[in-house]
């Protein structure tokens, strides 16, 4: 794999067709990915999709039924987690409390049996790149929640692992707490090139701290790609539902050009974009197509809307005023009374539509992922 530099990184982690059964439930199916040294991955899912199973693997706490699993070219099998050299973050941060934060970083190094007259220096270097220095001799307790997971993280990286793993180590935090821990572990694991694995089933997370995002459904890898690709070419409908409000509108595929699909839905003739390739829609099946809320604008008249492939008429059904954008649930006629959810992201420049009020709405042709059903 080549990165922003075009030099290839080594293969830092080889999962190779992996599986896990549990008395004959397939909780990882055959996954499969490669994860370049330095990169942060994060492999993201609904609850029961086999994220953190497929991370124990990774991690060493239990060995998978099928497939092998390479660390740094090494096939791990047989190596048992503590010898694995992987530092860990998770949701209970497990620190110790009768020991101050000093004491919880030296310890990986203390059971490493790391020359003592070094532990102070390095453990004042961890404390200071997760922003805690002086705070050392503070005991757990004496810590807001924000700053335990620095001594968390401080803990998983001080003895400078081959790879760090984190099993969801933010859902406990409030939001705004959680996307201030986001950018530091974006920030933290940049500056020391670590390479990391990341479970999560926040989407936003995901997208934010990611070089590459996984996501999963019922034990399958659905798509591997940058966060940006997972969120404008979705792989499938699965990925396009999970990430981003999308709407779905099904019809009767009228034809199939290329990479070009039409669908008809009651009378309005839909144009798209083949979603995806390996299992493209046929014409005479039926198909969906997949438009994201913000790709569809919203104005008083049809007038405004000039320009778009398509532009219908519709009524608001409901109107959520959210600060920075406005959700609106916009009933068309022409589609059968289907209701399509529509963001307008400049509430503060744009009126306000009440439920009840007549709108135009449209979009591109471009904007339409086709896929099949
Ligand atoms: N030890 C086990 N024995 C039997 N089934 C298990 C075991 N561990 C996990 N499973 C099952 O495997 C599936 C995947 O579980 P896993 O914990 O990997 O999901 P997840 O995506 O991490 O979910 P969550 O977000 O809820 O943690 C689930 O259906 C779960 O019930």
């Amino acid at each position: 794999m080549q990165d922003v530099t075009g030099s290839a990184s080594p293969i830092a982690v080889s999962v190779r067709d992996v599986g896990m059964v549990y008395d004959g439930f397939h909780a990882v199916k055959s996954a499969s990915f490669d994860l370049p040294a330095g990169k942060f991955l994060t492999i993201l899912g609904p609850s029961g999709s086999g994220k953190t199973t497929l991370l124990r693997l990774i991690a060493g706490f239990q060995a998978p039924t099928s497939g092998e699993i390479v660390i740094n070219g090494k096939a791990v099998s047989a190596v048992p987690a503590h010898q694995r050299s992987i530092g860990m973050v998770f949701q209970k941060l497990a620190l110790f409390p009768h020991m101050t934060a000093a004491e919880n970083v030296a310890f990986p190094l203390k059971m490493r049996r790391q020359d003592a007259r070094t532990i102070p220096e390095r453990v004042e270097r961890y404390l200071d790149l997760v922003k805690l220095g002086g705070y050392g001799g503070r005991r757990i307790h004496e810590l807001s929640g924000g700053q335990q997971q620095r001594v968390a993280i401080a803990r998983a990286l001080v003895f400078e692992p081959d790879l760090l793993l984190l099993d969801e180590p933010l859902a406990a935090l409030d939001r705004k707490l959680r996307e201030e821990m986001q950018l530091e572990f974006r920030r933290i694991q940049r500056e020391l090139g670590v390479t990391t694995i990341n479970v999560t089933h926040d989407q936003r997370e995901a997208l934010v701290v990611s070089d590459e995002i996984i996501v999963m459904d019922a034990g399958e890898i659905q798509q591997k790609a940058q966060p940006t690709r997972t969120y404008r070419n979705p792989q499938n409908a699965f990925v396009a539902n999970f990430i981003g409000v999308t709407n779905f509108i099904s019809g009767a595929v009228r034809s199939v050009a290329g990479s070009n699909a039409v669908l008809a839905h009651s009378a309005v003739e839909i144009p798209g974009i083949v979603g995806d390739e390996r299992n493209p829609p046929r014409a005479g099946g039926q198909a969906s197509g997949a438009i994201r809320a913000e790709q569809i604008r919203i104005a008083a008249n049809a007038r405004s809307l000039s320009g778009l492939d398509i532009v219908l008429e519709g009524s608001i059904r409901d109107a959520i005023f959210e600060g920075e954008r406005i959700v609106y649930e916009v009933c068309v006629p022409a589609l059968a009374g289907e209701a399509l959810r529509v963001f307008d992201h400049d509430p503060v420049d744009h009126v306000q539509f009440e439920p009840g009020a007549a709108v135009s709405i449209g979009w591109n042709s471009r904007d339409v992922l086709v896929f099949n059903n």
